[in-house]
């Protein structure tokens, strides 16, 4: 096999890449009928092969994955030595191999993805981010920062129309429906939080709004890729979004088109500020 790219944000590209082809081939070849045997092979199969791929091109590196044992433990007394070495690391890559784990499980659904992140304590953005790739693979498409998307052209779909907000399906924040309804806003329920970012970079929608709990590595990926094309990305406070820190629950966010912001801002400070 040949070597991947040397440039961080194209080899972010192509492992994305490759684990969605095995995602893809893994749904092929089990079927539907047992979701929770799917989930189960897509998220070790995804992890392992990023961990694999990372372990032999980018050693020197630290690791934050979802699928990792004690993840979400990190911030606690309990802390591993994985979680440890990533919080002295110059470079961590953050991983979820499989985002929307449940759509992944569903036939026909295309709302599912991987994200590979890159962090580094030099980086000048606040976030912290300098590469990242989003692959969505049943879209036959991934979006990364070698090649950073064109900026999304405003008010798709029609001059006037209704602002579109892309919400979780299966846990939307309790207040969005009253918010969407104050800006005049259609809610659009989609799966996984990196196909809702890809959402709004393409275009299709004009905003993602997320309250109630994630982890760093729903949105690492994603993020590093929307504010390389130049869109708005924050808390629902307005504060900045933070990666690799010691307790990596990230339980909000707001990502939309950089004009939209201020408008919206507002309206989340009224209805749970
Ligand atoms: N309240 C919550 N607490 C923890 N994680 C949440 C959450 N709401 C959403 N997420 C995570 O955010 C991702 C996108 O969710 P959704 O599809 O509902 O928008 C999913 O990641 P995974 O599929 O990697 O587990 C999901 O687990
Ligand atoms: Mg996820």
């Amino acid at each position: 096999m040949s070597s991947p790219p040397t440039a961080d944000g194209a080899f972010a590209r192509w492992l994305a890449a490759r684990a969605g082809q095995e995602l893809l081939r893994l749904r092929a070849e089990m079927g539907f009928a047992d979701a929770g045997a799917l989930k189960s092979a897509g998220d070790k199969v995804s992890h392992e092969l990023i961990r694999t791929e990372l372990a032999r091109w980018r050693p020197g590196d630290a690791v934050l994955s979802e699928e990792d044992e004690g993840s979400r433990l990190a911030w606690t007394a309990e802390v591993n030595e994985a979680s440890i070495s990533r919080l002295t690391a110059e470079r961590v890559w953050i991983i979820d191999p499989l985002d929307g784990t449940r759509e992944f499980s569903e036939e026909g659904r295309a709302d599912w993805a991987v994200h590979v992140a890159l962090w580094a304590r030099d980086a000048s953005a606040s976030h912290g981010l300098v590469a990242g790739a989003v692959g969505l693979p049943a879209q036959q498409q991934v979006l990364a920062t070698d090649v950073s998307p064109a900026y999304p052209a405003e008010a798709v779909g029609g001059a006037g129309r209704r602002l579109r907000l892309a919400a979780s399906r299966s846990r939307p924040p309790v207040f969005l429906t009253d918010l969407a309804e104050e800006v005049g806003a259609e809610l659009v329920p989609m799966g996984s939080a990196g196909a809702k970012i890809a959402a709004v970079v393409t275009g299709e929608v004009d905003a993602y709004i997320h309250a109630g709990g994630q982890y760093e590595w729903d949105s690492a990926a994603p993020v590093a890729v929307a504010t390389a094309t130049g869109l708005h990305a924050s808390r629902i406070d307005g504060s900045a979004l933070k990666y690799n820190e010691a307790d990596p629950r990230l339980p909000d966010l707001l990502v939309c088109r950089a004009d939209l912001a201020n408008r919206l801002l507002a309206a989340l400070h009224r209805h749970c500020g």
